[in-house]
């Protein structure tokens, strides 16, 4: 006997599914254009035919029980979904890029489908030439690797980063391929102490792994040695023809990471935004919500939370920054290309300010969406606490990507070191094409610029709030050299100064992205779009301006009325964008399989998927819990000679 909701029982008028056809019918452009403008028809059509695939598969296709098992049991299913993954992309030949799409899809971090790069400190790789093998050492407990993604229970193989010595010379960190597991058995090699670290905040499904060597032989072709390498005889070290190279891979990485920024925050919004048209909760007496009927009579119903202001100003900002992280993304990838092709010409001259910016763009966007998953949960409500909102694995497995890929505040160190650079540069008359030193020249031409916005109107104007951005980022710079270079003030005691110009430099970066993609292209785009794409610039350019308000005032770039101003607009703004906020989460496409929430999926049936879900819990597959008679009965029966139990089963003094 398990535990059922009746099933003739329906959630209150009006459901969910109107609520949001509603607002599918108010919205001022159809959402499928902007899907097919932001992705492209062909990536649409890729993850069409991957999407059905998954969802189809007896393996892949039922997510559901993600909620009720402990780690053991989903590290398990990881690894049964990674092999399948890896027999669907044999069976239905996908490339890199299908196989990448099926995984974000998926969405469930696997044991198999993360490699390891390790950083190695104190471990060794040293050259042998009569044996012509490296030897790989582990001298202290500190120098074993920690966290290693695949490596504590699947990995066979590792790309171990040691400290490169040989004839005594001492080369720093390279990596290196090493076998860690016997391919018969799966027993670790001679030499070799790996497993797993043990349970984290979340990504249980991996097994991060932690591994030593105790004077493991490897031999010379483990080396990876694309940029340098040792010869095999001599012993001697060649060194890379441009040390330079390797950073084009990292600007890579992170664009991607600003583009998954994108994705995590669209996801988030798009559960909240969804719910929150359909979660009704008191009255707006000012304007109360009215609904119509099939034939035509109009009903004053409960005031969707989507409708007050306080949601509008935690919500609509998100959506903002995701489309401004999108932007973002596919400037970054087209950056990247167009370096890549300037150093095949031994022409580094975009590498430093790509480098940089793809460094404090990784920090910020990762920090952004970070925030936005916990604000969109408790948008939520106490239903965003539960896991069937889809929030909290996506959210326990997302958080760590503020970390790796380099610290989110240690990064900033890099974007802001090159930009100090620049501004002694520039300052010196050096002043190159790049995007940096261009506005870095433009502040130190007209120090003393004012914000020239004197009507509400003006703060739509994208020219002038780029300005502002410009102004403030440069400032910042411009402070901090002087605070370096003439107060004498050491680094660390302006780290904290550091990492705002970082964060200003890179909210720079995507409003000049978003504002670009909104207004400067607006040609080629359906009106439609284009006034929703510019209101959501404009909101995105706004919200952040009134976050950053002190930055601001700091720099006397604009005065205490301006900024009340801005506050004043931004109310405006909200209520411009409310008519669409459903159409533009609509328009980041994302499946329900991807969504896997009964709060934020398309068709708006979020009680039905609640109580269905619920169902499905442990503890509700019989009606009298496991444990009642050891530890509930004793208890309650202690006290048995106070009342009496009727044949109902009903308790009576
Ligand atoms: C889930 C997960 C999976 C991972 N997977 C992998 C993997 O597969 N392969 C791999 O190699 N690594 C992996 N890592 C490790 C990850 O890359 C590192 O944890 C990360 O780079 C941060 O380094 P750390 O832990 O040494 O932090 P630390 O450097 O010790 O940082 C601790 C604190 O000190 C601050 N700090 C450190 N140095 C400075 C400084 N110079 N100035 C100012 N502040 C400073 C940092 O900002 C931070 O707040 C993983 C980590 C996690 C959480």
């Amino acid at each position: 006997m398990t535990v059922r909701f009746p099933k003739h029982l329906k959630p209150i008028e009006p459901q969910g599914k109107r609520l949001l056809q509603q607002e599918r019918q108010h919205a001022t452009f159809d959402a499928n254009d902007l899907m097919y403008h932001i992705y492209g028809k062909e990536y649409i059509e890729r993850r069409d035919r991957i999407l059905r695939i998954l969802e189809n598969d007896p393996t892949l296709g039922d997510k559901s029980h993600r909620y009720y098992n402990g780690r053991a049991i989903r590290f398990k299913k990881s690894l049964a979904a990674a092999k399948r993954f890896a027999e669907l992309q044999r069976i239905h030949h996908w490339n890199d890029e299908d196989f990448a799409v099926a995984e974000s899809l998926f969405d469930e971090a696997s044991a198999l489908g993360h490699g390891s790069n390790v950083r190695g400190l104190e471990t060794t790789a040293t050259y042998q030439p009569e044996t012509e093998t490296f030897v790989l050492n582990s001298p202290t407990l500190t120098s074993s690797k920690w966290w290693i993604g695949g490596l504590g229970a699947a990995a066979n193989h590792a790309i171990v980063m040691a400290r490169l010595i040989s004839l005594g010379n001492d080369y720093g960190p390279h990596p290196f391929i090493v076998q860690i597991r016997n391919l018969e058995n799966h027993e670790p090699l001679k030499g070799i102490t790996v497993g797993d670290i043990g349970p984290k905040f979340g990504f249980n499904t991996v097994d991060n792994g932690f591994i030593l060597f105790d004077h493991v032989h490897i031999p010379h072709i483990s080396m990876l040695a694309r940029y340098s390498r040792i010869d095999r005889k001599t012993g001697e070290y060649i060194t890379p023809p441009n040390s330079k190279l390797a950073y084009g891979t990292m600007v890579f990485v992170r664009a991607n990471i600003v583009l998954e920024s994108c994705l995590v925050l669209a996801r988030a919004a798009t559960v909240a935004i969804r719910y929150s048209a359909i979660r009704v909760q008191g009255s707006d007496t000012s304007n109360p919500k009215k609904l119509t009927d099939a034939d035509g009579t109009v009903k004053t119903i409960e005031t969707p939370v989507l409708d007050y202001t306080m949601q509008q100003y935690r919500l609509f900002p998100i959506i903002a920054q995701a489309y401004a992280c999108h932007f973002t993304g596919q400037q970054m990838h087209r950056m990247y290309n167009e370096n890549q092709e300037k150093m095949a010409q031994g022409d580094f001259s975009y590498l430093a300010d790509l480098h940089a910016s793809s460094s404090g763009l990784k920090s910020l966007t990762t920090t952004l969406a970070v925030s936005a998953i916990e604000e969109c949960r408790r948008a939520c409500g106490g239903h965003g606490y539960s896991l069937f909102s889809g929030l909290g694995h996506f959210y326990q497995d997302y958080l760590p990507k503020a970390t790796w890929e380099g610290d989110n505040y240690l990064l900033t160190q890099q974007t802001a070191r090159y930009l100090i650079k620049t501004m002694r540069s520039v300052r010196a008359g050096k002043i190159n094409s790049s995007f940096s030193a261009q506005y870095l020249a433009e502040y130190i031409s007209s120090p003393q610029a004012r914000c020239p916005f004197v009507h509400i109107d003006n703060l739509n104007n994208p020219e002038s709030l780029l300005n502002a951005f410009k102004f403030r980022s440069a400032f910042l710079i411009d402070k901090v050299v002087y605070a370096l270079d003439t107060e004498k003030m050491s680094w660390n005691d302006m780290l904290i100064e550091i990492y705002r110009i970082s964060r200003a430099h890179c909210q720079l970066l995507l409003v000049s992205n978003f504002i670009l993609a909104a207004f400067d292209k607006s040609d080629s785009l359906k009106p439609g779009i284009a006034h929703a794409l510019q209101q959501v610039a404009i909101l995105f350019c706004i919200s952040t301006l009134e976050q950053e308000s002190a930055d601001f005032l700091t720099c006397g770039y604009l005065s205490p009325e301006q900024v009340l101003m801005i506050k004043r607009h931004l109310v405006c703004i909200l209520k411009s964008i409310r008519p669409n906020a459903v159409a533009l989460v609509d328009a980041f496409g994302l499946p329900d399989y991807m969504l896997n929430s009964a709060l934020g999926e398309n068709d708006g049936y979020v009680y039905e998927k609640m109580t269905a879900m619920a169902e499905l819990e442990p503890l509700n597959q019989a009606k009298v819990v496991d444990g009642y008679e050891d530890f509930i009965r004793p208890l309650i029966h202690n006290g048995k000679h106070n009342w009496r139990i009727g044949k109902d089963g009903v308790a009576r003094l």
